[in-house]
């Protein structure tokens, strides 16, 4: 048996093309359909084994939710089958369709109500649900006066007070601040353990990565992909920024072909690599650009992963269209949200001995060569080059910012985003001698 099994599901909303088309619809229900269907989803076919946790990613608008909503019954498909086993829990919008004028408490009967409990059952449940929602006196005021936090929180807590078979959630959390999303996490890790099936929808990638082993990729209301999490939403990423594949310089060979390559041509090729992300901000006052760019890590060329402290070369090349007494190549990682992790130029990097010029005509490669001592995840990069003195004065000749994303994976060697390298000893500060303290 299996939990959900999803078979040639397809749904079409009508679209009416005027105004008055969907009045032409109404007041003349014989008369020929004067709406087109809009089919935002077609020929769907999943299963899901109980106890699988599975992610649905995709862009905005690619049908998550409207397929969450199908298999929850909300919604009626166009097309195929839906079959789920089994008690089934669903968070699908903010407040679970909570009534704004009932009270928290009052919510909460209906809801689990809904949920198929008795009203002695839910009067048992309640201490429970008030404090893992933790909303004080608020459980007595209408929901309309909830934050967007606190109705999801005493949503989630309804709603998983008993341990469903299936749990249901699509991107409700977000609006939870950190503690309370760890909470709902470390539940339904409990859930997890004990058999229950998860179906998560999430833009966050960390998220689908952590909770779940398989992922399915939505793309125009098809399934794109379905396969591992790790690779799904790499995938996914790839959609989100525009990784273009460049077969013919990935490999394991080491740097001497793709770095002849890279030195010898002089087109600018930076949105042809792997990686690249097409929503880089580049710009600068001129003078030269950034042509190209490559990563080598662990012998691998562009590595669709590189391992948490690996040592990476950054190399970038530059064409330079004006003569420069001075220039300055830099070097930036920040994360996905935007967080500046580190940043250096050749200046900093070579403790100020370093003094580059370049002349119109030139084309320089320059590499920073860094351990990754990130945690698993994905980052940015962002390259420039500079002109002046780079105590006082840097004018930017060319940055490309956010331009490529990388992803680092998985470490057990330190918590949190960067290793900081942290040694340990224990220090024997006291002696007891004699009933005497002794420093
Ligand atoms: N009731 C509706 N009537 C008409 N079109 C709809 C309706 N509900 C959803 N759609 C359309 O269906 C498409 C898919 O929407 P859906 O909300 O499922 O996407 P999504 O992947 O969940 O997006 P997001 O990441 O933005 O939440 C969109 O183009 C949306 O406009």
């Amino acid at each position: 048996m299996v939990a959900i099994a999803v078979d040639g599901l397809g749904k079409a909303f009508k679209h009416y093309p005027t105004r008055w088309a969907r009045l032409a619809e109404w007041i003349l229900p014989g008369n020929r359909p004067h709406h087109i269907p809009k089919w935002v989803l077609q020929d769907i076919n999943f299963t899901i084994d109980p106890g699988e946790a599975v992610g649905i990613v995709g862009v905005n608008g690619a049908g998550k939710s409207t397929l969450l909503k199908l298999i929850t019954g909300t919604l009626q498909p166009s097309t195929g089958t839906v079959q789920t086993h089994g008690r089934l829990a669903a968070m699908l919008e903010l407040g679970m369709g909570f009534h704004p004028d009932f009270t928290g408490r009052q919510n909460v009967f209906m809801a689990g109500q809904l949920m198929g409990l008795g009203i002695d059952e839910i009067k048992d449940l309640l201490p429970e649900i008030e404090k893992f929602a933790d909303i004080g006196d608020y459980i007595d005021q209408p929901v309309r006066i909830y934050s967007s936090g606190m109705q999801m929180r005493l949503a989630f807590s309804a709603a998983t007070a008993v341990r469903p078979d299936t749990l249901i959630i699509d991107e409700a959390m977000a609006v939870g601040d950190a503690y309370f999303q760890a909470k709902c996490f470390q539940r339904i890790a409990r859930f997890k353990q004990q058999g229950t099936t998860l179906l998560l929808v999430s833009h966050s990638v960390g998220d689908i990565v952590k909770h779940c082993e398989r992922a399915i990729l939505l793309k125009n209301g098809h399934v794109e992909q379905d396969g591992s999490s790790r690779q799904v939403t790499n995938r996914y990423l790839d959609e989100l920024f525009g990784k273009s594949p460049c077969p013919e310089v990935q490999g394991s060979c080491q740097f001497g072909c793709a770095g002849t390559q890279m030195l010898n041509g002089d087109d600018d090729v930076f949105h042809t690599r792997p990686g690249y992300c097409v929503e880089e901000h580049r710009w600068g006052q001129g003078g030269g650009a950034i042509l190209d760019y490559l990563i080598v890590a662990q012998g691998e060329h562009y590595p669709s992963r590189i391992e948490s402290n690996a040592q990476t070369d950054f190399y970038f090349k530059v064409r330079f269209d004006n003569d420069f007494s001075s220039v300055v190549p830099g070097f930036l990682i920040k994360t996905l949200e935007g967080i500046f992790l580190y940043g250096t130029n050749s200046f900093i990097a070579n403790e100020g001995r370093s003094h580059l010029a370049a002349e119109a005509g030139n084309i320089k490669v320059f590499r920073f060569s860094l351990p990754m001592a990130l945690n698993e995840g994905h980052y940015l990069i962002s390259f420039g080059i500079s002109s002046g003195d780079p105590l006082t004065n840097l004018e930017p000749i060319e940055r490309r910012y956010d331009s490529v994303m990388i992803h680092v994976g998985r470490t057990i060697q330190f918590w949190g985003l960067v290793d900081l390298t942290a040694s340990f000893e224990t220090i024997e500060q006291q002696r007891q001698l004699n009933g005497h303290t002794c420093n």
